[in-house]
């Protein structure tokens, strides 16, 4: 299947240039270190953009919506129509992710990657259905070969559109009710993970309906038990939106944007685009640990020791990536306007 993946050309980048950055940093007025995490994020902010003083500009946030034929197997206690229904509430500006992107000035726009309704046009809308939803993964594979083509076309050509316009760092979210199942069993699939390691209680199943979850994802990896490589498994099991974040990941990394993961679901989709193309996680800043049972241990498989954030959030749209901007803005205005110790006369340390 690995024909069907469109090419995406993912920079190196310069590692050189992190000891370069990083000594600028230190010649910073402050104790060395002391500005923790925050100097790792300026820094690779610069090696991603190449430049000693990297700049975040015109910063969006792309929500992409799906349904899931998953849902059908009751493993999520919220009905299938609150994925449109959500849709709606994003593009009037009453969800969570519109009040977020509100307070941090990120421009949302709403993705509807395959969701089972038809919109009427709204500016925050990006109307590019694959499909309405996927196939239930229980009984078939959840995608087709060529949808999950066109989904990851379509996912960079909306990531090439925002490069073009000066767009130097994403948000990326999502919506689709079912896909803290799929993002599971992508997990378990791509990393060897017994399913209770990945799956969750998601929108909040009790203990009863998260070992029903449990058994379902059994039988659904069973089914697709030769869905091994990556592209195979995100058709066998995936979802629309999931596929298309693989497209906007590879694309964004191909441009050197800088890519904020939200929580399980979009950390899934990293982890496929990582298999795909292992230089995208240099491109990645994991905004926070989710509250969801499994995305803490996605993330080590990632290498993600230390999300920006850990705030028990379980609600994905984007919410911990919006709420982590601010951190990656600080981070990049200390190392652009702090003054060194030279510029300020200030003595260096005497032992
Ligand atoms: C009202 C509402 C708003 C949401 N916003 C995000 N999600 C989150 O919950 C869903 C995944 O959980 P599960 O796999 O349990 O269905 C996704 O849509 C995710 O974005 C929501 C869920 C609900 C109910
Ligand atoms: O971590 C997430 O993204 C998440 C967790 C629960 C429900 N929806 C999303």
């Amino acid at each position: 299947m690995k024909q069907l993946l469109p090419s995406f050309d993912i920079p190196a980048l310069d590692g050189g240039l992190v000891a370069r950055l990083q000594h600028r940093f230190d010649r910073k007025t402050k104790p060395l270190g002391s500005l923790g995490q925050l100097e790792a994020l300026a820094v690779q902010l610069g090696v991603i953009q190449q430049r000693p003083d990297p700049q975040i500009t015109r910063p969006a946030m792309l929500v992409f919506a799906a349904d899931h034929g998953l849902a059908r197997a009751g493993v999520s206690p919220y009905p299938a129509e609150v994925t449109p229904q959500m849709v709606l509430n994003f593009l009037a500006g009453g969800a969570a992710i519109s009040v977020l992107c509100r307070s941090h000035q990120m421009d949302l726009k709403v993705v509807n990657a395959g969701v089972n309704a038809d919109f009427a046009p709204h500016p925050l809308l990006i109307d590019r259905p694959v499909a309405k939803g996927t196939a239930n993964s229980l009984e078939a594979p959840a995608m087709t070969p060529e949808q999950v083509h066109q989904a990851i076309e379509t996912g960079a050509q909306i990531v090439y559109a925002l490069a073009d316009e000066g767009v130097t760092l994403i948000g990326l979210g999502e919506m689709g009710i079912g896909n803290t199942s799929a993002a599971a069993l992508l997990m378990a699939r791509l990393t060897g993970e017994p399913v209770s390691a990945c799956a969750g209680r998601g929108t909040g199943l009790d203990d009863a309906g998260l070992a029903r979850k449990i058994a379902v994802l059994e039988q659904v990896l069973a089914r697709h038990a030769d869905a091994l490589e990556p592209l195979e498994a995100l058709a066998a099991l995936g979802g629309l939106e999931i596929a298309m974040l693989v497209g906007a990941i590879l694309a964004a990394a191909s441009r050197r944007i800088a890519i904020l993961v939200d929580g399980f679901i979009v950390t899934s989709a990293v982890l496929v685009a990582s298999k795909l193309a292992p230089g995208v996680l240099g491109y990645c800043i994991f905004s926070h640990c989710s509250g969801e049972q499994g995305h803490r241990l996605l993330l080590l498989h990632l290498g993600a020791r230390r999300p920006l954030l850990d705030l028990g959030l379980r609600l994905g749209e984007g919410s911990g990536a919006a709420l982590a901007l601010p951190l990656v803005r600080s981070a990049v205005d200390l190392l652009n306007q702090m003054a060194s110790f030279d510029e300020a006369g200030v003595s260096e340390r005497s032992e």
